[in-house]
Formats: structure tokens, sequence, C-alpha cells
């Protein structure tokens, strides 16, 4: 397990960036690719590890997949002539590579086991399992084909009119990826709307999917064609520096092509509203997904209450906007945000503990976290627990910690973010950066 330190003095981030692609909608698009038969190409593929995790599944299913850096060519056989596995599928650290595939093997014609990490062997799959059980599928595991691994069984499906109990964009998928397949029309309404990416990209693929208020409505037994997707920029893992521009004096940072979907840009409307400067460029959507260059400077910052209907249009970006609140003026109350329990690991837990190291008034809650801020914060040894977003909080403290600050297993990063530190150095440019 190796440690990074950082250690930086009077730091300003100012520049320009372009952020890697779309986790999301890179696990999609080699999702859908691999179903639909013939040739489609990503450009901007995101090379993390998560996506890395999908593309080598896809690959032990016989789709013949080649990726030259951000550019993926897929010539699948399509979803009916995929070959049963000789090996386990391992999805990693991935729980969107592995709850969308059980939707989507649920309905295949092979067998397979799926497994995970041990981080993504503790997550829920029951989330999906049962539902996905209630359409006819055949999928075992224990506790209640709650936990990797899991076998699966493909076979007929029966469409299913589903309810979200959680908001979750990993749930809805996988029932629809299911429903692609499955006999009638499957229909999954939502109380919550959670980043609907899925959606977006099964019509771009051709389906016939049909929304009205919160109800999304698939018709079983659709063929997917094969296209061309570009992927935008990751809001998610913008984030991260908006909120050290957003924190730091004299700053101001132009991020290129950020994927400006709705259902994820509640990072935007959390950083108007605490005070920071937010400028967003022409909006483009080139096939389904919209984007623009967002610039973000630095402004006195008020704490806030982030809760209801905001929460999984940034559930990921939590942990950063908690560190952010350190550095408000006032309370932040976060609720409503029991999911991050769920994650790569107890956010919950992981960030105030953490954060709680370098000195800051904060307190963890069933759902959420309370911050009481400003606080000036010192510098420490932080865990990252193996999980990417916790690490890139860690590194993003560094930026206003009065002393160095020491991140133990930061390689996490390159879950999400590979190039993560180069980007922070090449921001960080009129800083003295140690480490
Ligand atoms: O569908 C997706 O791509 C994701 C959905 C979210 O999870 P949930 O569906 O569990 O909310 C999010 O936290 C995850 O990083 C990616
Ligand atoms: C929760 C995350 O991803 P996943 O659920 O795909 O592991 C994340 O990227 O923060």
């Amino acid at each position: 397990m190796g440690i990074k330190t950082l250690e930086f003095e009077n730091p300003i981030l100012s520049g320009k960036l372009t952020i890697p692609g779309d986790k999301s909608i890179s696990h999609r698009a080699v999702m859908l690719g691999s179903i639909a038969k013939g040739k489609t190409s990503i450009s901007g593929f995101l090379d993390g590890e998560d996506c890395i995790s999908t593309i080598n599944i896809f690959r032990q299913l016989g789709v013949s997949i080649e990726r030259e850096g951000t550019k993926v060519t897929i010539d699948s056989p399509g979803m009916l002539r995929w070959k049963t596995p000789t090996q386990v599928l391992y999805a990693g650290n991935s729980g969107t590579t592995a709850r969308l595939l059980l939707g989507i093997l649920a309905g295949s014609r092979i067998t397979s086991v799926l497994t995970g990490d041990e981080s993504l062997s503790n997550r829920p799959m029951n989330r999906v399992t049962l539902p996905l059980r209630t359409m006819g599928a055949s999928i075992t595991g224990e506790p209640d084909s709650n936990l990797l691994p899991l076998s699966i069984t493909g076979g007929q499906l029966k469409a299913i009119d589903y309810t979200m109990p959680v908001a979750s964009a990993q749930v809805k998928s996988a029932i629809l990826f299911a429903g692609l397949t499955a006999e009638g029309e499957t229909s999954v309404s939502e109380t919550t709307v959670s980043r609907d990416h899925t959606e977006r990209m099964l019509m771009q693929f051709g389906a016939d999917l049909s929304k009205k208020g919160n109800t999304v409505r698939l018709k079983g037994g659709q063929l997917l064609h094969a296209t061309d997707v570009v992927v935008p920029g990751d809001i998610s893992s913008a984030a991260f520096f908006m909120a050290a521009v957003a924190m730091l004096e004299r700053s101001s940072v132009s991020f290129k092509n950020v994927g400006l979907n709705p259902t994820r840009t509640g990072i935007i409307d959390v950083l108007k509203e605490m005070g920071a400067q937010v400028e967003i460029g022409e909006e483009k959507e080139p096939l389904g997904e919209p984007y623009g260059d967002v610039t973000i400077t630095y402004g006195s910052l008020q704490g806030i209450e982030i809760s209801g209907a905001i929460i999984p249009t940034l559930i990921d970006e939590l942990p950063v906007i908690a560190l952010l609140a350190t550095q408000a003026q006032g309370t932040t109350i976060i609720k409503d945000a029991a999911e991050l329990r769920v994650k790569e690991t107890d956010r919950i837990v992981a960030v105030t503990t953490e954060l709680k190291k370098l000195g800051a008034d904060i307190e963890a809650t069933d759902d959420g976290m309370i911050i009481h801020g400003p606080t000036a914060l010192t510098g420490g040894s932080l865990a990252s627990y193996g999980d990417h977003r916790l690490g890139m909080m860690a590194a993003i403290a560094a930026l206003v910690t009065s002393g160095p600050i020491q991140i133990e297993d930061p390689s996490c990063i390159a879950i999400s973010y590979p190039g993560f530190f180069d980007d922070l150095e090449k921001l960080a440019i009129s800083t003295n950066l140690k480490g």
C-alpha cells in the first residue's frame, strides 16, 4: 500500500482542463455496443479501472473490443451469439458493472458467475436480483442472492411494472436491460429521478422507449442497432477541481466539454448556492448527452442544506462537498443521502472520520452529515479506504490544509480518474507543489 504526500503553499488553481470521459456513460456504451450486433465506436471513453472491468467481461463473452486510449471499437456478434465464458466474470470494484450486468445476463442465453473485489462483494445486490427474479431470472448466491459471487443462468424473462424503492440508476438500468429481452412491456417508475444515461443511450441504439412523468416504458424483444457514441467529460470527476477552485481565493478554472445532463448537475447548483461564481458556455448535444464548458471562480462560501431530489444528481460528489462545507461560513446539512452507506465504503463514516482528523467540525447522521464552518484545517494522514472518491477528497483537502497530507493507498483513484494527480499539478500552476 503506497502513500502519496501532497503539500501546497498558498495555492491558486487556474487554467483550462479537459476532464476525462464520463464513467457512467462509458460503461453503458460498452454494454449496449456489445448487446447490438455489428460495429460500435466510442470516443472519449474513460480509461479508468472500472470501465476496463466492463470491457474485459464482454471480451470473455466473445465480443471483439479494441481500445486505443480513449477510443474504443466494438465488433459484436450480438447478444444472442455471446459465448459461455470459461472463467468467472470479474467486475473489480465497479458497482455499475455488476448491477447492470446482472440485468443483461439474466435475459441472455448463457450461464455465468459474476464476482468482484472485497468492497464490491460486500455491496447489496438484492436491489437488482429481487426484481430480476420477479421477472423470472435465475440468479443464485448467498444470502438470498444479495452478495457476489452470483450465478446467473440466462433465460426468457417476463416484463415487470416496477416502482423503485430507492433512487438508483443502477437498479433502473438493470431492469430496463432485462426488459429488452423480456416478453411484454416493462415499466420502471421513480419517485426521485436518478441519472438517465441508460434511457438516452437505449434510444440512441434504436430502442423503442417512452417516458411519461417519472415512468419509463420499454417493449421487450427489441434488437439494438450498433452506432457511434461520444462520451462527454465526467462532471463527477470535474467536481473535485470545481470544489477546489471554489475554496481557493483568486482561483478560476475553465472545464472543457463537461457532461451537463440535468440528472447529474447538482454540483453546479450547490456551488452557485454556496456562493461560487459559475459560468456555463454554449450547450452542445451531439448524440444524446448534453455537454459544454463550465468556468468556476472562487466566491465567498455560505453553508446550505442539501436534501431531497437533488441528492441523486450529486451523490458521488458528496465527499468533496463535505470538504467544501468545512470552508463555508455557517452550517451545511446533508440529508436523504443514506445511499452513501452502500458505496465503495460507508462514505458517511469514512468522510466524517477522515475530515475530523484534520480538525473539521463534522458529524455523521443516519442519512448524511452536518458540517459547521469555516474551520482552519491542519495536515494529517488520511485513509482512502480503497475508495477513489475518498482518495481524491484527501488530495483536494491538501490545497486548504496548513500542513502536508499523506494519502494512504492513493492508487484507487485510477478507478475513475487515472490522470488525477497530473491534472492537479497542471492546474496548481502558481504554487509550490511538493510530493
Ligand atoms: O448508474 C450509474 O452509472 C451510477 C449510479 C449511482 O449509483 P446508484 O445507482 O447506486 O445510485 C452512482 O453512485 C454510481 O457511481 C454510478
Ligand atoms: C459509487 C460509485 O461507483 P460504482 O457504484 O459503480 O462502484 C462511484 O463511482 O462513486
